[in-house]
């Protein structure tokens, strides 16, 4: 009933306004699917490969598309993606691009869930699925890779973590936004926004530590809840190969994480993410048996969504939290794969966006299909709010 019968590909604009890689997949009954890829600033090196969109499209039209018109199921995840795998014939995605790849396995799963007449989450996720709705962590000041003359690290996130409802969640990380604005027009500084749509002011990261707690103070105050914050340090584009340079100040990897303990404590941070760079899984590993009972110590370029990266450090106890970007990875059943060897090992998945992004809403079904406790979708800008809607919007309908 799902085979597919068509794939289309066409080139789209992403929110920097670069081109990306958008996917039709249409099955025999009639079942329609639509999804584009996203793209990242701040890519791990060990990333899936992203083609520039034009050569993905055509690699893909040549490799892929025949091997799942009149052959693949869109209802049937693990083919579809497993077509994918074979006609690319690589380990990384490198002949037919993870863009084309994230694409066609998304705009599948829609097709899927659409010819089924199921919502995409529960397709995904199963009749049992809809109970539990990740915390969203709010991108509300932000540098490194996604603002230039900004703060070094690249996010500060908002944590609603007491929040009673996704909802309530996802409003109260708009008013740490709004109120983050508020205070550097109190204090006459100017500031644009970044990629995310999160505040980039030209502040020093001690600054933005104090900024940023006392806007998550002062809305939870008014909400009555408990708002926590949260890092991507994104330490790999910090790192010079011998020390981690923050500007002016230059910190040795043992003094990095010192540094990252103390603001763990310091700020009763809900969420470190890539505190070290992406190849020092023994780092990450002094850190976690510091604090790593204390917050969430999250791998986005140390695991890359890869389930053997994932592995080593399950078994170095490097972390305990993985970042989910299914295009770093090339499928939604490898980002499964990765959510479930986590799950499974006790690191919990944190569903993300990157910081190309489009109106897809993928990510937020896949947070409620899978469970996971959180996602990172940013707080305002289109692109961000697509997802977040979509959160409400699975609320209330799972209800
Ligand atoms: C979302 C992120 O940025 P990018 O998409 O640029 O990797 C990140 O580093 O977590
Ligand atoms: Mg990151």
């Amino acid at each position: 009933m799902t085979r597919i019968s068509g794939v289309s590909l066409r080139r789209v604009l992403d929110s920097r306004g670069n081109p990306t890689v958008e996917a039709d997949v249409l099955t025999a009954s009639g079942g329609f699917g639509r999804a584009a890829a996203p793209s990242g600033a701040s890519t791990g090196e060990h990333e899936a490969i992203e083609l520039p969109p034009g050569e993905a499209i055509a690699a893909a039209r040549k490799h892929a598309v025949p091997r799942l018109v009149e052959t693949a199921h869109a209802g049937n995840q693990r083919e579809v993606d497993a077509a994918l795998r074979g006609a690319d014939g690589t380990e990384n995605f490198s002949e037919i691009g993870a863009n084309s790849a994230v694409a066609i396995s998304m705009a599948a799963a829609k097709a899927g869930a659409d010819v089924l007449g199921a919502p995409l989450y529960q397709h995904l996720g199963g009749a049992f699925r809809g109970e539990n709705f990740p915390v969203p962590l709010g991108n509300v000041v932000g540098g490194g890779e996604h603002a230039a003359d900004a703060t070094h690290i690249q996010e500060f996130l908002a944590a609603p973590v007491g929040a009673p409802s996704v909802s309530e969640a996802v409003f109260a990380n708009a008013a740490v936004h709004e109120t983050v604005g508020e205070i550097l027009t109190e204090r006459g500084i100017p500031a644009a926004k970044g990629d995310e749509g999160a505040w980039a002011p030209a502040i020093d990261d001690a600054e933005a530590f104090e900024i940023v707690a006392a806007a998550c103070e002062r809305v939870a105050e008014d909400v009555g809840f408990d708002i926590q914050f949260g890092l991507d340090i994104a330490a790999s584009e910090l790192w010079d190969g011998d020390a981690y340079q923050y500007g002016e100040t230059s910190r040795t990897p043992e003094e990095q994480i010192d540094y990252v303990a103390e603001l763990v404590r310091e700020y009763d941070l809900a969420y470190v993410e890539d505190p070290v760079e992406e190849n020092d899984f023994d780092g990450f590993a002094a850190l976690t048996e510091r604090v790593g009972s204390e917050t969430l110590l999250c791998g986005d370029d140390l695991f890359v969504t890869n389930t053997e990266r994932l592995e080593t450090g399950i078994e170095q106890g490097a972390g305990n939290s993985i970042l989910i970007k299914p295009n770093q990875i090339g499928t939604l059943s490898l980002a499964v794969d990765a959510i479930e060897t986590a799950t499974r090992n006790g690191f919990t998945p944190v569903i993300s966006h990157r910081s190309g992004e489009t109106e897809d809403t993928t990510i937020a079904h896949l947070a409620v299909a899978t469970g996971a406790p959180f996602i990172k979708t940013g707080t305002v800008g289109g692109e961000r709010t697509a997802k977040l809607n979509e959160l409400i919007r699975i609320a209330e309908d799972a209800v």
